[in-house]
Parts: C-alpha cells; sequence; structure tokens
C-alpha cells in the first residue's frame, strides 16, 4: 500500500503525522511511503532522516495525494487538502466534525473513507489516540493560562502560586478527563488552589484517590458549578461527550459575576467549546476579551510543542496506522471495533451517531458499511 504524509498546512501546527520511526516500520511491512518535502521540519526531523529508512520525498502536498491510498495526518484537513481526497482514499487523522458542516460536507462530498482518531475507542475505556494530544494540551493550559493572567496580556495579574502571605491563584478545572486531570496536575505543581468538577462520581472518587491533597473534587451540577466560576481566577475547559459538540457550561451572562481580567482557557474548543463565548483562535494571536473575560481558545495547542506531541502521538497512532496498511482498512475495522469506532464518512455516509446528531445528517450503521 502506498502511505502518504503531507507537510501540516494549519496556522503554526508544526508537528507531523508519520515519525521516521513510524515511516520505517511501514517501509518494513512492504509499503511504499510518500513524504512531503520539510514535513518533518517542525518536529526535528529531516527529509534524510526519512529517506534513510527507505521513504520518498515529494515535492509537493498534491504529489502525496495523488500518489497515496492511504493519508496520514495530525490535524483536520484543510480546504485545499479536502479537495485532493478522492472515493478509495483513506484518510486517518483528527477530524473534530461536530462543530465544523465545511469540512463535514466537503469529506463527504470527496467519496473518501475517513477515520478520526479522536473517536477511535479502546478495551481498556477511554479514546487512545486523543489521550497523548489530550495530556500535552492539559499540561500547556494552566501555562498558556498563567501567561494571560500576566497584567500585559490583558488578565488581572495574578501570580500562579502566589506568595508568602498572599493567596494562589483559584483555578477550577471542567472536566477530569484526560485533559482535566493533567491541566489540574500541572496548576496545582504551579502553586495554585485547584478545584476539578466532573459529573461522573466514578471519576471523581478515582481522581480523589491517586491524587489526595494535591486538587479537590467537585460534583459538576449547575448550580455549584456556577459559585466556582464567580470565584475562579482561571476555569480550564476539559469536557467531552466523545465525537459530539461540547456542552456549554458557562453561559455569557455569567461572566458579568466573574473577576474581571479572570482567564478562561477553552481546551474542549475543537469540539466547540465549552464556553458559550469561545470561539476557535490561532497560536499567533490566542487571546480575545469578552465582558473583561480573557479568552484562550487555541484549537491546536499541542502543535506549540510539536516534538514532544509528534512523539507521542505516533506511539499511539502506529498501530492502528500499520493494521490499515497491512489488512486494507475494511478488514483492519472488521477485526478491530475499537477502531472501527474512528470511522467517521465513508463514501459520502456520516458513519458515527453523534457527529449526525451534532449536525442533524442521517447516519448509515457501521455494520452497513463493514459487512454489507
Ligand atoms: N485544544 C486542543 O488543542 C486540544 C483539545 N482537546 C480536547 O479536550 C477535550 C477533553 O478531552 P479529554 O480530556 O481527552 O476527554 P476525556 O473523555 O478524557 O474527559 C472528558 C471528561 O469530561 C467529563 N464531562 C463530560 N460532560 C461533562 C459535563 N457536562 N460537566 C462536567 N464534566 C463533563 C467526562 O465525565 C470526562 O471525565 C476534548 O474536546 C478534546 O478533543 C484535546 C487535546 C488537544
Ligand atoms: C486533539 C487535537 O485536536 C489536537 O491535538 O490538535
Ligand atoms: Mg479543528
Amino acid at each position: 500500500m502506498k502511505i502518504g504524509c503531507p507537510k501540516e498546512i494549519k496556522p503554526q501546527e508544526y508537528r507531523v503525522g508519520l515519525t521516521p520511526h513510524a515511516a520505517a516500520e511501514a517501509v518494513q511491512n512492504g509499503h511504499e511511503v510518500i513524504v512531503e518535502t520539510g514535513a518533518g521540519d517542525g518536529a526535528g526531523f529531516t527529509d534524510k532522516e526519512y529517506t534513510d529508512v527507505g521513504a520518498t520525498i515529494a515535492d509537493t502536498a498534491a504529489e502525496v495525494f495523488d500518489a497515496a491510498d492511504l493519508i496520514v495526518k495530525v490535524k483536520e484537513p484543510q480546504a485545499v487538502e479536502r479537495k485532493m481526497l478522492r472515493k478509495g482514499q483513506v484518510l486517518f487523522t483528527y477530524l473534530h466534525l461536530a462543530p465544523d458542516p465545511e469540512q463535514t460536507k466537503d469529506l463527504m462530498g470527496s467519496g473518501a473513507t475517513c477515520i478520526a482518531y479522536e473517536t477511535v475507542t479502546s478495551a481498556q475505556g477511554g479514546l487512545p489516540l486523543l489521550a497523548p494530544m489530550s495530556e500535552v494540551a492539559g499540561k500547556l493550559a494552566p501555562q498558556m493560562g498563567a501567561w494571560a493572567l500576566q497584567k500585559a496580556n490583558g488578565g488581572m495579574g495574578v501570580l500562579m502560586g502566589g506568595v508568602p502571605g498572599v493567596f494562589p491563584a483559584r483555578v477550577v478545572v471542567i472536566g477530569g478527563g484526560a485533559v482535566g486531570t493533567h491541566a489540574a496536575r500541572a496548576a496545582a505543581g504551579m502553586g495554585a488552589n485547584v478545584a476539578v468538577l466532573d459529573r461522573s462520581l466514578p471519576r471523581l472518587r478515582q481522581l480523589d484517590d491517586l491524587f489526595g491533597d494535591q486538587f479537590k473534587t467537585v460534583y459538576a451540577n449547575p448550580a455549584l458549578t456556577a459559585e466556582l466560576v464567580k470565584e475562579a481566577d482561571m476555569i480550564i475547559g476539559a469536557v467531552l461527550v466523545p465525537g459530539a459538540a461540547a456542552p456549554k457550561l458557562v453561559k455569557r451572562e455569567q461572566l458579568a459575576t466573574m473577576k474581571p481580567g479572570a482567564v478562561l482557557v477553552d481546551v474542549a474548543i475543537d469540539q466547540g467549546g465549552c464556553f458559550e463565548t469561545s470561539k476557535p483562535t490561532t497560536h499567533a494571536d490566542p487571546i480575545y476579551e469578552v465582558d473583561g473575560i480573557i479568552h484562550y481558545c487555541v484549537a491546536n495547542m499541542p502543535g506549540a510543542v510539536p516534538r514532544t506531541s509528534t512523539l507521542a502521538l505516533g506511539n499511539a497512532t502506529q498501530p492502528f496506522l500499520m493494521a490499515l496498511a497491512n489488512k486494507g482498512w475494511k478488514q483492519a475495522l472488521r477485526d478491530d471495533p475499537h477502531l472501527a469506532n474512528g470511522l467517521n464518512v465513508h463514501d459520502g455516509q456520516i458513519t458515527c451517531a453523534p457527529v449526525g446528531e451534532a449536525l442533524d445528517l442521517p447516519v448509515t450503521p457501521l455494520d452497513d458499511v463493514l459487512n454489507g
């Protein structure tokens, strides 16, 4: 099979979908690997590292899309990339379709088979291809929020850890999954006073057992959430309903109840955001203000640390990529129901129920596609 890896073109996205180690394994398994020139530069991988393991370098993305049976990427295909997809081709990447009707329409129109990292599941529970990037984004969130809290950046001028005699920043993390746990640990490590909210009591018990007094756990009912929102210096949005658009947990009218210069870091922005006033921003222009509250809503946060992120993502995607390449997509999905949950679009049809619900589009059952 021909596996193609284009250079990422989303603004300030420096990760790459295939590491030289992954390329080597694909070549050893008898596949042809085509990488766009410079694709690995941002993550510190040279073209030579790919050619040394037997990959071919292409001058343009068009050559990669033209040649490949299977395209491996990091971020959702941008409009110009979507035009290059074709029926029968397999796309393996993050998609985040629920809040993105335009991308969904284009992918359906392309006829391609589109497998989204973020809805692949695992037998142990959780989302194995989202988790590594959630770990990165979670650890980054307090760091980015701390920067936004600085007065020169529009924030209220509060130091995360405080100093002797002065109370530290109050950080509220909504959602205690992969992002939330790593964010809470990092914020607590910076000395902040941290509370984690989740609507899953078993998850809160687990966090309490694992982390003890490092941070407090709170059940996420709307009234309690509203109380904590008022007192917070920083709120980190880290909720997820897999595949679906994020629920809006802080409404615009609540901003008036908050401290002026408080910071909202909406990590869930890739699923549409969990604060009503969130809209996607970029690393180049990451923050904006609404009603005196600073918003940080970068949809590809791990792109800020592409070396760590590329290696972490590659560790997780590689076994699935090899299954798709070695068996062909249909057999790989028949053999592994967790990988099958990643199928979002096939030959013009939506196959992921939460995406269909979010966008009011009909959903074709996976079984019809795989065994019909
Ligand atoms: N902006 C970025 O660069 C990145 C964004 N993300 C996004 O971060 C979000 C969180 O991802 P993960 O932590 O991996 O998900 P996860 O599934 O590990 O955790 C989500 C948590 O949210 C909780 N939850 C769901 N609805 C809730 C509600 N109404 N109130 C309180 N808690 C609620 C769940 O019980 C779960 O514990 C996702 O949207 C993911 O795509 C992940 C990585 C990078
Ligand atoms: C998960 C995601 O959207 C990212 O890593 O950019
Ligand atoms: Mg996106």
